[in-house]
């Protein structure tokens, strides 16, 4: 019997911006600090805007899947998958493009693959082993996103407010809540739903104990 190739478990968040999409993926990495992890954003794979002045980048839905460069974010991932270093980009927010710099990312065992669309898109759902999808209220993520995109995202309160009822909300019920179908696992609560992190991370745990993957670890292959 020919054995099968190891491959990384990758791991992918969705659910509404605000969500709880970030606290989720960080408070599963440090539940299963000790192995070999990486976070991967969506939002890393904007598409880049380099060529367009501020006030046409203002206009653009980035809400919708066409905002996002697919094809680079399936390709690193597949390299990734391929225990093959990437060259990640880097988004700013503030200029909504990417900026000059790219990050080295090597490739780990695990992968957090975190965004509001990573489910719509059946290529990229093909790659992941867990689908999660993180279920907060609508409220509750325009206060958060109100909260975040002032204080870090550089951002007035008008213009959140006439963005989100301009596009982020309307995209969201067609494009990103239908994706829950595709989901293994259905979070409330996000971040503070603590029993879902821990069933999350005991099952990874399993499949890297099954894949022998944490005794390579232990045999001094890389950390985070
Ligand atoms: N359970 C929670 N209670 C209060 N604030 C939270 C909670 N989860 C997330 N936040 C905050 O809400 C904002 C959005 O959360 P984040 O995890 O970044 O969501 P997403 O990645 O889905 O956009 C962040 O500022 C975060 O600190
Ligand atoms: O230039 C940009 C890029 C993205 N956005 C908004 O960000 C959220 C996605 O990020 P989360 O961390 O999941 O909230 C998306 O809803 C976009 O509307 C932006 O405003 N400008």
């Amino acid at each position: 019997m020919t054995e099968q190739k190891k491959r990384p478990i990758v791991i992918g968040v969705t659910g509404g911006s605000g969500s709880g999409k970030t606290t989720v993926s960080q408070a599963i990495y440090n539940q299963l600090q000790g192995h070999s992890l990486l976070i991967l954003q969506q939002d890393s794979y904007y598409n880049d805007q380099a060529e367009m002045t501020m006030a046409e980048r203002q206009a653009v839905n980035y809400d919708h899947p066409l905002a996002f460069d697919y094809d680079l974010l399936i390709e690193q991932l597949t390299d990734l998958i391929n225990y093959k270093a990437i060259d990640k980009p880097v988004y700013d927010y503030k200029a909504s493009t990417r900026s000059q710099e790219t990050e080295r990312q090597e490739p780990r065992d695990v992968i957090i693959l975190e965004g509001i669309l990573i489910l719509d898109d059946p290529r990229l759902r093909d790659l992941m082993d867990i689908k999660v999808y993180v279920d907060t209220d609508d409220d509750i993520r325009i206060i958060r996103r109100i909260v975040r995109d002032i204080n870090e995202r550089g951002r007035t309160l008008d213009s959140v407010i006439e963005q989100y009822l301009a596009t982020a909300k309307p995209m969201y019920h067609q494009f990103v809540e239908p994706t829950k179908r595709y989901a293994d696992l259905i979070v409330p609560e996000g971040g503070e739903n603590s029993v879902a992190i821990d069933l999350l991370s005991t099952k990874v745990r399993d499949i890297l104990a099954k894949d022998g993957k944490d005794d390579l670890f232990k045999q001094g292959h890389q950390g985070n």
